[in-house]
């Protein structure tokens, strides 16, 4: 190691530290390589250099000189001509030999450019064949690496020239910060561009490498260089521009796919967005259509996918029958010595036992009518993480009947009865001897079940043999301020009455196999044959697997937008797994959540 310099410095202390940091180190650094590498560093000359250079630069900063002349570079060369003819002596010889050396050129050369203070870079020459009335001309030049420059252009149907479109943020161009919308391109790479369609000057532009320059009339829009506020949204439905005939241009857009969290990163366009996926490592937007250009697109659409869904529903007669059977709480709400009340199934969509249509439920058909005219784009959503000892979210399971939905809410109950819970029902039947009032049900008269249908004290409701059934919302309430996660299983309708800031509902979709793995796993389970009152069972039908499979598509396709978490039910200990996997994770951490549940 070489000596350390004792510099007439100011700082000794770092001469010392430096000279005595290897040693010190030594008993810390375990290994001999690392040692090595460590005395190798100290001990580098340039780092010494370096240390001796700040010195110098410090001590100067103190006595703040100033430059005697700008022009050192220059006279250092006519010095150097003058000398050259004249018969030298051994200190001329060696006077010219010091001043030609690269290095001790390049320093005077850096000294004069510091003395004038002139640190801008050296532009190209201007081109000479200017016309007078473009002294607004721009001549940028840009270094292209891999990335695309992030800029769209497009032809002036009035005056055919070539505009910049657009710039996508956080693209090449707009770091660059040199090139805006609404700018002329004159020239790329010296080509002029006036008898080029836009697409062979992408072309150019795709085929340059290095460096390319761009001759451009600023366009006269200000850029006013807003500061828009972060705006992110949940998407609510698939989006790939490559099928998208509307899009400017196809390559500038980007694809994502139901419930992809978008930053939104400008909507200067009403038509055109500029977005890219939350977390997405590159900096640059990419064009999605905007949230009024989408939902006219929607409406537009619709009346064709109501004529399918009504079609698909009629041909299978799904759309009106509802069953509600009571009477079914038997041993299982008392499993494992749990004490389940309200647990019973709720009103779920079946097609079996056509006859009890008369079983029929309320506001079912109405609502399905209303969830088509909604159409689903997107969803302006914040993060979100339940602060402790708030209340749950509300869980909400949709599932086709016999999927599993009871199967799972079970399992909740028996392996943690203190954190989950169920709503207990209301009804106006008569209580039976071996009930009790608020265990089983909340039994009340006809007239004030009617009067609180009509106070809209029902999430949902149903007839059933005259009598009414229904699960209101200060059951849920109940449930939730006892700071339990509440667990309800309901038509997929009624999500959309539960998305408020009070119950923030974390809707999870369970959804069967395949007709072939229903076969091969519900071999032997039973479901209510809905043929009496009494909760009887059988076994599956093949009917039975293949309803489920074709409802859970209709209300996957109907109301998609709204599951947060799908769980396909084949093996039941791999989803029940999942399921309890998913609701940890929203207790516990952060998550996205629509912004208005978070303003109250
Ligand atoms: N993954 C599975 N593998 C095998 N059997 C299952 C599975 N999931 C549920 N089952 C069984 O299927 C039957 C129906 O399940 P469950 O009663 O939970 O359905 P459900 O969705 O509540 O339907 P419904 O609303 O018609 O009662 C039960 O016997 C249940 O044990």
């Amino acid at each position: 190691m070489p000596a350390l310099a004792t510099g007439a410095g100011h700082e000794p202390g770092l001469y010392e530290l430096l000279a005595a940091l290897p040693s010190q180190l030594q008993p810390h650094v375990s290994s001999p390589e690392d040692n090595t590498f460590l005395q190798d560093m100290f001990g580098e000359r340039s780092l010494h250099s370096l240390i001796k250079i700040h010195e110098r630069l410090q001590h100067y900063e103190e006595t703040k000189p100033v430059p005697v002349l700008d022009n050192a570079a220059s006279l250092a060369h006519n010095l150097c001509e003058e000398l050259e003819g004249r018969p030298g002596s051994g200190e001329i010889r060696e006077l010219l030999k010091l001043l030609s050396k690269p290095h001790v050129k390049s320093l005077l050369t850096i000294h004069d450019m510091v003395a004038l203070k002139s640190y801008d870079p050296e532009l190209p020459p201007l081109p000479d064949d200017l016309d007078d009335d473009e002294d607004s001309v721009k001549i940028i030049r840009l270094v292209k690496n891999k990335e695309p420059l992030g800029a769209t252009i497009m032809r002036d149907d009035h005056t055919g020239a070539i505009l910049v479109a657009r710039i996508m943020r956080g693209g090449a161009a707009d770091r660059s910060g040199l090139i805006h919308a609404g700018d002329e391109l004159k020239e790329v790479n010296g080509i002029p561009t006036d008898d080029k369609k836009p697409e062979e000057i992408i072309r150019i532009l795709a085929q340059s490498q290095g460096a390319i320059t761009f001759k451009v009339v600023p366009g006269t829009k200000a850029e006013t260089p807003t500061k828009e506020p972060k705006v992110f949204v949940k998407a609510l439905f698939d989006y790939d521009p490559k099928e998208d005939s509307a899009i400017p241009c196809k390559e500038a857009g980007l694809a994502f796919k139901k419930g992809s969290i978008l930053h939104i990163m400008s909507q200067d366009d009403a038509t055109w967005w500029q977005a890219k996926i939350e977390g997405d490592a590159s900096p640059r937007a990419g064009l999605v259509p905007s949230k009024q250009f989408q939902e006219r697109r929607f409406a537009m659409r619709r009346p064709v996918a109501t004529l399918q869904f009504h079609r698909a529903s009629s041909k299978r007669s799904y759309d009106v029958t509802f069953e509600f059977a009571e009477d079914i709480e038997e041993d299982a709400e008392c499993s494992g010595g749990v004490h389940v009340a309200g647990f019973r199934r709720s009103f779920r969509l079946s097609r079996r036992d056509k006859k009890k249509t008369n079983k029929s439920m309320y506001e079912s058909k109405k609502s399905e009518m209303y969830d088509m005219a909604d159409v689903p784009t997107y969803e302006e959503v914040t993060q979100y993480r339940r602060p402790s000892g708030a209340k749950h979210r509300l869980v909400v399971l949709i599932g086709p009947t016999g999927v599993g939905l009871a199967e799972m809410k079970r399992k909740l109950l028996i392996c943690d009865p203190q954190h989950f819970g169920v709503p207990i029902p209301h009804t106006s039947r008569p209580k039976k001897s071996q009930e009790s009032d608020g265990v089983e049900y909340h039994f009340i008269s006809k007239s004030l079940f009617e009067a609180d249908i009509h106070n809209n004290k029902f999430i949902e409701y149903g007839e059933y043999k005259g009598n009414y059934y229904g699960t209101s919302l200060d059951s849920l309430r109940s449930v939730v301020s006892k700071n339990k996660v509440c667990l309800f299983d309901v038509q997929p309708h009624v999500i959309k009455h539960l998305r408020t800031a009070e119950f923030k509902p974390f809707v999870v979709f369970v959804k069967p196999p395949s007709v072939e793995r229903l076969r091969d796993t519900r071999k032997n389970a039973k479901i209510l044959t809905g043929k009496d009152d009494k909760g009887s069972t059988k076994l599956f039908t093949e009917e039975d697997f293949e309803e489920m499979v074709i409802t859970a598509q209709s209300m996957e396709s109907q109301y998609g937008h709204l599951f947060e978490k799908v769980i396909v039910n084949d093996d039941l200990t791999a989803a029940f797994g999942e399921l309890r996997l998913a609701l940890k994770k929203i207790e516990a951490e952060t998550h996205w959540v629509p912004v208005s549940w978070t303003h109250s």
